[in-house]
């Protein structure tokens, strides 16, 4: 850790706001030791019953998948908020804008997710090409006969696949995909420098487009934003090849669920396999639930001991620089 807290005990620490310890939607209780070390905790439930006396105690809220949700009234009963610390990446739950018009600091976690991430992503790609939960389903049904043409699946070693966002996250994907010997394309707002492109074998499709039409495999892992909103839809699934997959590890909005329920229904592609999707969890009678070709999970995507762990890290080493007044390593600010 590469901000010093000051020795400070109990009461003086400053307050962190966090939703809840434990339960649906709290902090692991394995983290709170840790976090006990540096800061006083305030649930949201303690912070309700005793407004008066705790809002001012809050210097620094964290962020636990997406809670306490952050709107305007309890950011004008933060009187003494500095900085919001969120335990993941992606920022699109966050009205950025409104964050820092109370001059408030946010973090995200980068370094601790992109790991956890592009596994996840590899191994939806892995498990939709050669069709391993269909097979699951195959192998502990009792009875159930299967000839061998039933479960062909893809062949990835060798196959091309197309990288859509090229961040820490798709940078990874990219090294992993590179040991699988997969031809690897890249579309990024930003090109990569030369010696990393050559490093994982990476080449640049400037149009999104070229990409879609060549790749057998297309991974999505952009932020979503107001330009990434239904990036992938009827017109950029028509250019993939029929035989291709789509694989979605970023957010459900990025791609037009309505326009893939039609795409997997009448072979334009192939397969889906998607670990984010629009609203989360999908109610159960929706049409993706029904299809074979998808494989879908639940936004399991970062989650593991280790970056659970790192990302809890990350957010304090985030948090005591801002208090410090110090430049924060993974500051996020409005575009
Ligand atoms: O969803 C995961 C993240 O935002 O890091």
């Amino acid at each position: 850790m590469k901000v010093k807290p000051k020795i400070m005990k109990g009461e003086e620490l400053p307050g962190l706001l966090v939703n809840e310890i434990g339960g649906m939607h709290g902090i692991l209780h394995d983290h709170v030791e840790f976090l006990k070390k540096h800061f006083c905790l305030i649930t949201m439930k303690e912070f309700l019953e005793n407004k008066k006396n705790m809002s001012k105690k809050v210097q620094a809220v964290y962020l636990w998948w997406h809670k306490p949700v952050i709107d305007k009234d309890l950011l004008q009963s933060l009187p003494n908020l500095k900085v919001i610390a969120n335990s993941g990446v992606g920022m699109d739950h966050l009205d950025l804008k409104l964050v820092a018009s109370f001059g408030v600091k946010m973090a995200n976690a980068p370094c601790a997710v992109s790991s956890s991430t592009a596994d996840t992503g590899m191994a939806l790609l892995l498990a939709s090409a050669r069709r391993l939960v269909e097979g699951y389903h195959v192998a502990v049904s009792p009875g159930m006969e299967y000839c061998e043409a039933d479960f062909l699946g893809v062949e990835v070693t060798g196959a091309t696949l197309g990288i859509i966002g090229m961040g820490s996250i798709g940078y990874k994907i990219a090294l992993r995909a590179k040991a699988f010997e997969m031809k690897i394309l890249y579309h990024n707002r930003t090109r990569r420098k030369e010696q990393e492109e050559q490093a994982v074998g990476a080449l640049y499709c400037e149009k999104i487009d070229d990409l879609l039409c060549q790749a057998d495999f297309v991974m999505v892992v952009v932020s979503l934003t107001p330009q990434t909103h239904k990036l992938i839809g009827k017109r950029e699934m028509e250019l993939m090849k029929p035989t291709a997959t789509l694989i979605n590890i970023s957010r459900g909005a990025v791609v037009d669920q309505e326009a893939l329920v039609i795409a997997l229904r009448s072979g334009v592609i192939r397969a889906a396999a998607l670990d984010v999707t629009y609203p989360e969890p999908l109610p159960r009678d929706h049409p993706l639930l029904k299809l074979k070709n998808v494989i879908i999970t639940p936004h399991l995507g970062i989650k593991t001991d280790k970056a659970t762990r790192m990302i809890t890290e990350e957010a304090v080493e985030n948090i005591l620089a801002a208090l410090a007044g110090l430049p924060m390593p993974s500051e996020v600010h409005p575009s």
